[in-house]
């Protein structure tokens, strides 16, 4: 061996050395930062302190920010533009048995990708078949190299939908995976508040959406480190293939994919969560549910929600979800939802000395640990629920105790006039002002708060749009609740 390839491989070798004490000091960093993930994230779970939420969460997101340096941003990097893979993936589709004559994967602004009509649809015909054969399900995941981790993990055991983002980033890793081609066109990130700044989470307020966008971003952060300890510590052979891939990064990206694609399909009597290609192109609009699991076919059908002109986007409805859900689990916001609905929060204060009784109340109707209660975007934006808490909550002693007397005052729920009769005008006007207070109360923190001169991005337009909502239905609420309290019958005293 000559001098100069001696002296190549010393280098080598000291290159080799200098790069796994790199790699050790990077553990050891990763190692401490994901313990103050998990004590921060239990110390929060074990108190659920909400008025300090915003503080945890500004710690928690300096955590994994600091964990994002170290790790970089591996997944992006390897991730090429969707757009370009489209063709392999269409003619996989075609090899495997999907059918979806007439329809093409096409761009719309405002949805990224979506199916485009190539001919005209009518309402009611068969759109797309998809054999169970090219999804990827829980059943994938439990069948394949991974079941040995599920064997010992509690939470994959229970959650469907992690141990189908884990199993995605084994599959993303994977050269050979039958999926790659339906892989390998899903987005490189996603409009989820995972990929929010604290800066864009804080425009949220004063919406009910914020502290549920906190919650949800700290359980992320709480399983990120929980797995990533598993990972590094557990002797599995495939958690030697996760350790290459897993970062914080990586599995945001794959909680967001199953957030916003996953489906239930009804496979041998039980529900299972999965990805459908093809399926999972279409875009939501309002309508009704036109797509099934078909069990003699094996395979999934997509039925036409409405006719569809060529060159229209196919859309198919999502279900019956309230823009809160939309904006948290799909990313996006739907302003002509019919189905939308405002959480409020209530509650009968601890320091009310009619507590009591009126607890055992609201627990007779059901109600007793409810804390959130919705105003619905309808006529009349008052559930049976609500409307039961305000008549509770104003209630005196004398009428508590007339109420509590009846072993199922079904009245306090229902908003019927002979059950409005029965309650009285009197508690009534007194239940209908107290909402109409809060509801004004909530539309003043909404001006408050107003986004108007934000930097428009998308995700900023998101929030703008989902807080509008949320007024609308307290406007419309409370022009319910002051022609509710004028039309009411002048009290007459018992
Ligand atoms: C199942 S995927 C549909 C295909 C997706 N557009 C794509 O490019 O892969 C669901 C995602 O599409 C987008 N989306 C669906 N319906 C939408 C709508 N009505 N308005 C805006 N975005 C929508 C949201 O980003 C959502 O997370």
């Amino acid at each position: 061996m000559g001098r100069k390839s001696q002296s190549k491989q010393n280098q080598k070798k000291s290159t080799g050395k200098e790069n796994n004490k790199l790699y050790l000091q990077k553990r050891k960093e990763l190692a401490f930062l994901v313990d103050r993930v998990l004590r921060l994230t239990s110390i929060f779970q074990a108190t659920g302190n909400v008025s300090k939420s915003w503080e945890h969460h500004l710690e928690i997101e300096k955590l994994v920010n600091e964990i994002t340096n170290i790790e970089g941003t591996q997944l992006r990097n390897t991730r090429t533009l969707r757009q370009t893979h489209i063709d392999k993936y269409l003619q996989w589709l075609r090899e495997n048995g999907v059918q979806f004559d007439g329809i093409e994967i096409a761009e719309f602004k405002g949805y990224d990708l979506g199916l485009k009509a190539l001919k005209d649809f009518t309402e009611g015909s068969l759109i797309l078949t998809i054999p169970s054969k090219v999804m990827i399900t829980e059943k994938n995941a439990k069948e394949s190299e991974l079941s040995a981790f599920i064997a010992v993990d509690p939470l994959l055991q229970n959650m469907p939908n992690i141990t189908l983002a884990l199993f995605l980033l084994l599959e993303n890793n994977n050269p050979d995976s039958f999926w790659k081609p339906y892989i390998e066109v899903l987005p490189e990130k996603y409009s989820t508040i995972l990929y929010y700044t604290s800066e864009e989470l804080e425009l949220l307020k004063p919406s009910p959406v914020f502290e549920s966008s906190l919650k949800l971003y700290r359980s992320i952060a709480r399983q990120y480190a929980y797995f990533y300890k598993k990972i590094h510590t557990l002797d599995i052979p495939v958690l030697k293939k996760l350790q290459e891939v897993f970062t914080f990064d990586s599995y945001r990206w794959a909680v967001s994919t199953v957030m916003t694609r996953q489906n239930n399909i009804r496979l041998s009597e039980a529900d299972v969560t999965a990805f459908i290609p093809l399926w999972d192109m279409c875009n939501h609009e309002h309508g009704e549910i036109r797509t099934d699991y078909n069990n003699e076919l094996n395979r999934g059908e997509c039925y036409a929600l409405r006719d569809f002109k060529t060159d229209e986007q196919i859309f198919i409805f999502y279900g019956a979800r309230p823009n809160a859900d939309l904006f948290l689990h799909n990313g996006f916001v739907y302003p002509n939802n019919q189905h939308d609905s405002l959480s409020v929060t209530l509650g009968i204060s601890s320091g009310d000395p009619l507590r009591e009784i009126k607890m055992s109340l609201l627990t007779k109707l059901g109600l007793g640990c409810v804390t959130h209660y919705s105003l619905f975007k309808r006529q009349n934006p008052i559930g049976p629920e609500l409307l039961a808490f305000i008549r509770i909550f104003n209630m005196n002693q004398e009428e508590l105790t007339k109420w509590s007397s009846q072993s199922l005052p079904s009245d306090l729920v229902s908003s019927e006039p002979s059950s409005a009769e029965a309650v009285g005008a009197d508690i009534d006007r007194r239940a209908h002002t107290y909402l109409l207070t809060r509801c004004k109360l909530l539309l003043a923190a909404y001006k408050k708060n107003d986004n108007e001169n934000r930097t428009e991005t998308d995700h900023v337009s998101n929030v703008k749009l989902l807080k509008q909502c949320e007024v609308q239905i307290l406007e419309a609420t409370v022009t319910y609740l002051e022609e509710t309290i004028r039309t009411l019958p002048t009290a007459v005293k018992q």
